[in-house]
């Protein structure tokens, strides 16, 4: 990245994959990148190559998450740098795969822009996912998103946390953008999901276009939602779960949870309220695939970014 004046010139973004069935049981994404592979018409845009791909076919196969141990955690730099083969989990291996085919991470040769496709049982809406609060490029096109949807929402949710950042698919790629639409329950195709998915898809990728084809983005604000505190359930000696997500709580991802708002309700009713020092916004709430990874939900805080002007270099 250059600056010239205040205006940061960024390279052009020539390849862009789209990722579904990451995770083969969020049937969104799957059903999205399997029309997509048969019929590209929607997502062909002048001057960049766009490749729909399914990264987990084993576990879409299957209707799973995944089928040795999650794909979308896999991408770390031990398991993408170790050699050898049939020992390793299927993951690690498509995880390698990948890395061949859309990287290496980190490097040159990757990719410009990954898309990740993913379908939560929160009542999360729209949700765009980003993990670097620096990337210009990302940052943009979340402002640019944002205004084209409007009058309806989408969020971003900012997974910038040193310790519960997680190495993702997406982040083989120089920009990462996960996709995260609820609710959503596991297996289940719903008409609204899908189309609110296919309609961010579709903007995200008119960015794009537009920015390849020389157009300035003048600075601008982002708000972003900067991942602070995972919570888990509440759990007896033996770690089983003796509570749920309270009934306040439930269902209300993005809303201000307050310091002594009911936050858990025990099976014999009683309410355990959120302690924290102050207001956070919790989402991810009740996401089905986290109760093995003993996670309730997830604490952000609100924060505005701001973005530099870019254009192509
Ligand atoms: C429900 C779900 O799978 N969420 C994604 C979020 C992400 O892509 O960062 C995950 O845990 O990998
Ligand atoms: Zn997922």
């Amino acid at each position: 990245m250059s600056f010239h004046g205040s205006t940061a010139r960024l390279s052009e973004a020539r390849r862009v994959a789209i990722f579904g069935g990451t995770h083969g049981n969020e049937m969104s994404g799957v059903a999205l990148v399997n029309l997509w592979i048969k019929n590209s018409d929607d997502i062909q845009r002048r001057g960049v190559d766009i490749k729909p791909f399914i990264a987990n076919p084993k576990a879409v196969e299957k209707c799973v998450r995944y089928v040795e141990t999650d794909l979308n955690r896999a991408f770390t730099p031990e398991n993408l740098s170790a050699s050898g083969g049939d020992e390793f989990p299927y993951e690690v291996r498509r995880a390698q795969e990948i890395n061949r085919m859309f990287g290496p991470k980190g490097s040159p040769e990757a990719y410009d822009v990954i898309f990740d496709l993913h379908n939560t049982t929160s009542n999360m809406g729209c949700t765009l996912i980003l993990e670097s609060s620096k990337d210009h490029f990302n940052l943009q096109m979340m402002n640019y998103i944002k205004k084209a949807i409007s009058p309806a929402s989408c969020l971003v949710l900012l997974n910038e946390h040193p310790l519960l950042k997680y190495s993702t698919c997406r982040s083989v790629a120089k920009h990462a953008v996960g996709l995260e639409v609820g609710p959503q329950p596991q297996g289940v195709l719903r008409s609204n999901i899908f189309e609110a998915m296919r309609v961010i898809l579709k903007h995200a990728l008119d960015f794009i276009e537009l920015f390849n084809e020389g157009m300035e983005f003048p600075p601008c604000t982002v708000e972003v939602f900067r991942v602070n505190e995972r919570i888990d359930y509440p759990r007896d000696a033996n770690r089983n779960i003796i509570a749920m997500v309270h009934p306040n709580l439930q269902d209300c991802d993005w809303e201000p949870l307050n310091p002594g708002d009911p936050m858990f309700q025990t099976f014999d009713g009683k309410t355990i309220p959120y302690q924290g020092s102050c207001t956070v916004y919790p989402t991810f709430i009740n996401e089905a695939a986290y109760y093995e990874k003993q996670q309730a939900f997830v604490t952000t805080r609100r924060e505005t970014l701001a973005a530099s002007s870019i254009r192509k270099a």
